[in-house]
């Protein structure tokens, strides 16, 4: 088995990273009120509910939630990989730039979609082995997305696959166009997926989870390599990712999901050294690293209790139930709104200026 070279140190958290989007740069892809809902057995389960934020180049926009928040799910309505109607309802716009007029990809028949996939928008997951082929040749993988989209012959296909693997970082590049997944370490498969997702040039990246299933040398050096080819090529990124260390480590802009809605939204400076919601005050209490918001001393915290059942929310703020600053009478009876605390900074918490107070 190949594994990787050069271990590097193991994630710190350095510091947010610095903003290098243009300002005022219009977005890529507009996404507004997004919501998406199950139709199941039990009733309906809105996983996703009145979701908005733009997306510009060069940025990266990370998004972070306990599991079951609706980071996936958002993601997938945006790639149009949930199950179709009746199963499930989409609603709101997803709004994608291009050469010509703005493309709803909420309403995109689905053989125009297929073109923005792997071509426009890529998506990279967890674990590169449900998404490898244990019984093709790397090489033939890769090629093969080429061939899709560019409509290029095998051969110049191939090369490109080994152009790609070099540029993911693949030692022996050519060689490695025949290797199996199975060859690989877990490190390496992911750079091949990076390599297939980059493979026509995506202007857009949406990286689900994709370094949790390795180990932290490994993640450092995935999260560096998706830094360098961002600076390469321009593209932004969706990240989604439990680690709130990783999301300094790469994005500028934070969403935080809480039962399906956004709860806490901006700069990764203000909403990791301000934040202002409870619920994200509790995530970032809950690990290790404590650089932000003033936490240093504290010992952990785990956030106590659980997600609410999503086929029976409660009336109020979803985070009522658990949350240790909620005030009955104000918190369980209206979904509060995503309100503006300072420019680009929004949180969803009825109470968040008496909360400021009570930190
Ligand atoms: N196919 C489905 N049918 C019904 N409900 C679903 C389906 N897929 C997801 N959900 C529900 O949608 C909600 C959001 O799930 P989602 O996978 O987006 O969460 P997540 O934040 O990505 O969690 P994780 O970090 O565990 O991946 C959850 O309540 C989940 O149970």
């Amino acid at each position: 088995m190949m594994s990787e070279t050069e271990p590097t140190a193991a994630i710190s958290i350095p510091g947010p990273t610095a903003d290098v989007t243009a300002a005022g740069e219009p977005p890529i892809l507009d996404v507004r009120k997004l919501s998406v809902t199950f139709q199941t057995e039990n009733g309906p389960v809105c996983a996703v509910q009145d979701v908005s934020f733009a997306l510009r180049p060069r940025q990266t926009l990370a998004l972070v939630g306990e599991s079951g928040s609706g980071k996936s799910v958002t993601s997938l309505a945006i790639m149009r990989l949930t199950p179709p109607a009746p199963k499930v309802r989409l609603g709101g716009s997803v709004l994608l730039q291009g050469s010509g007029a703005p493309r709803d990809l909420a309403t995109l028949d689905s053989q125009a979609m297929r073109l923005v996939r792997g071509n426009e928008i890529s998506m990279i997951f967890q674990e590169p082995m449900t998404s490898l082929n244990p019984v093709h040749r790397i090489g033939d993988q890769i090629a093969e997305a080429v061939m899709f989209h560019r409509g290029i012959g095998r051969r110049a296909a191939l090369a490109r696959a080994e152009e790609l693997l070099d540029r993911v970082g693949i030692p022996e590049a050519r060689h490695r166009l025949s290797s199996y997944p199975h060859h690989l370490s877990g490190g390496m498969r992911q750079r091949v997926m990076i390599a297939i997702a980059l493979a026509c040039d995506p202007r857009i990246l949406i990286a689900d989870e994709p370094t949790t299933a390795l180990d932290v040398t490994v993640q450092a050096q995935i999260l560096e390599l998706l830094k360098e080819l961002q600076a390469a090529t321009g593209m932004a990124i969706i990240f989604i990712t439990h680690n709130l260390g990783v999301v300094a480590e790469i994005a500028d802009q934070v969403m935080v999901m809480y039962a399906g809605r956004i709860v806490e939204q901006g700069g990764v400076v203000p909403v990791m050294k301000q934040p202002r919601m409870p619920y994200t005050q509790g995530l970032l209490r809950s690990v290790p690293r404590m650089d932000f918001a003033g936490l240093g001393s504290r010992p952990l915290e785990a956030i106590p209790g659980s997600v609410p059942d999503p086929l029976n929310p409660p009336p109020g703020c979803a985070f009522e139930p658990r949350c240790a600053h909620a005030e009955p009478g104000i918190c369980d009876s209206a979904i509060p709104p995503l309100e503006p605390v300072a420019a680009g900074h929004l949180v969803r918490c009825a109470r968040w200026q008496a909360v400021a107070g009570e930190a």
